[in-house]
């Protein structure tokens, strides 16, 4: 997939180079209290930008949808005392209005939004002529790369430049240890594909549980992620969305204090030569590797021609399944991860089925 967009680094839009950026804040606004007990105690801490959930997009009716409007003006208010950033999630034209009026400044459009491109358009097209604003497109709820990258292009296409890419994890993949599984390959290649647009790990909503996103968060920061969104509540077992997956605002400071921040880069010599030399090893074992891989298709091209000579199927049952459990054997034997090797089999087993097909046919 070949894409460009113009996009500015986070630092254009926050004012200093420090990473991680840090946004921070309820799930949703459910009291002034509530909202201001929340805020100033997140002012003290490394915070850069406060989330606030105004729209709330729930599964199914009768949750609690968010205080729209009413929660603006304490917004506004808080804005107007700390000098705080505030984000919130925008899902209709009319959200971008009303957000504007109480002096919102930066938004994000949603998991459920970004799956639908007549309602990106819809936003895009409002956000038209408001180039300073930031905007941040959470991934779509299903691990589609396409729909992620075309709603940051209809976003970027109405000339916004301060953009970022949010990972919250997809939806729906079976129940696992994560509320949203993570599929950090996706995330992976968005970076690979658009290397300039800033990058946020949303561990609160991948993880679904307090106690996961210390892991996550330092996961996404060992992927050289750009910030991290984390959700925070005055009192998170009370909160009236997403309880479990809440932190305190003093959880969230021993959370931040416990990552550990690594720099992207060494450009020390000695650190360059050595990585140099491993990563020519890596070199001549791929090549290895890719050697194996054909040799193993001239074997494979073989049997396929013997099987099609003697009219027999390709596909057979009870050797795949040796070979299947043989090579993760022999993976843990050899320490290597077991599930990684039998996905890789599935993988040659599929080609090698096409491989055979192509002689037979
Ligand atoms: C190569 C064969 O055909 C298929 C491919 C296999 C493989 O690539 O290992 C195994 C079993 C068959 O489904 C074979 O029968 O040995």
């Amino acid at each position: 997939m070949k894409t460009e967009i113009q996009s500015n680094p986070l630092l254009t839009w926050v004012g200093h180079e420090r990473k991680p950026l840090i946004i921070a804040g309820p799930c949703s606004v459910e009291s002034e209290e509530q909202l201001r007990e929340v805020v100033l105690a997140l002012k003290d801490q490394q915070v850069d930008m406060i989330r606030v959930g105004i729209w709330k997009p729930r599964t199914r009716p009768n949750s609690f949808e968010g205080l729209g409007e009413t929660a603006l003006p304490w917004v506004q208010s808080l804005k107007a005392e700390t000098g705080m950033r505030f984000a919130t999630e925008v899902a209709t034209p009319e959200h971008i209005d009303l957000a504007l009026k109480y002096g919102i400044d930066t938004f994000w459009i949603g998991a459920r939004t970004t799956v639908n491109p007549f309602n990106v358009q819809a936003l895009a097209d409002a956000l038209r002529g408001m180039d300073d604003i930031p905007v941040m497109i959470k991934n779509p709820v299903n691990p589609d790369l396409a729909l992620w990258v075309g709603a940051i292009e209809r976003i970027a296409g109405a000339g916004i430049k301060n953009l970022a890419a949010i990972h919250r994890g997809f939806s729906g993949l079976g129940k696992g240890r994560y509320r949203n599984a993570p599929v950090w390959q996706l995330p992976i290649e968005l970076k690979r594909i658009l290397p300039d647009l800033p990058l946020i790990c949303d561990p609160s909503h991948i993880g679904g549980k307090r106690d996961l996103i210390q892991p996550l968060a330092q996961k996404a920061l060992d992927l050289n992620y750009d910030g991290l969104m984390i959700e925070t509540h005055p009192n998170p077992d009370e909160a009236w969305s997403d309880a479990s997956q809440q932190v305190t605002p003093a959880r969230l400071g021993e959370i931040l204090a416990e990552l550990r921040i690594r720099k992207p880069q060494n450009s020390e010599p000695e650190y360059v030569n050595h990585l140099e030399e491993l990563r020519h090893q890596l070199d001549q074992l791929d090549h290895e590797l890719v050697e194996v891989l054909a040799a193993r298709k001239a074997v494979v091209e073989k049997i396929g021609q013997y099987k099609k000579d003697n009219n027999v199927v390709i596909f057979d049952v009870n050797r795949w399944d040796e070979v299947f459990k043989s090579r993760a054997e022999w993976a843990e034997q050899m320490n290597v991860n077991r599930r990684f090797v039998e996905e890789i089999f599935k993988l040659v087993h599929v080609e090698s089925i096409r491989q055979q097909t192509n002689v037979a046919w």
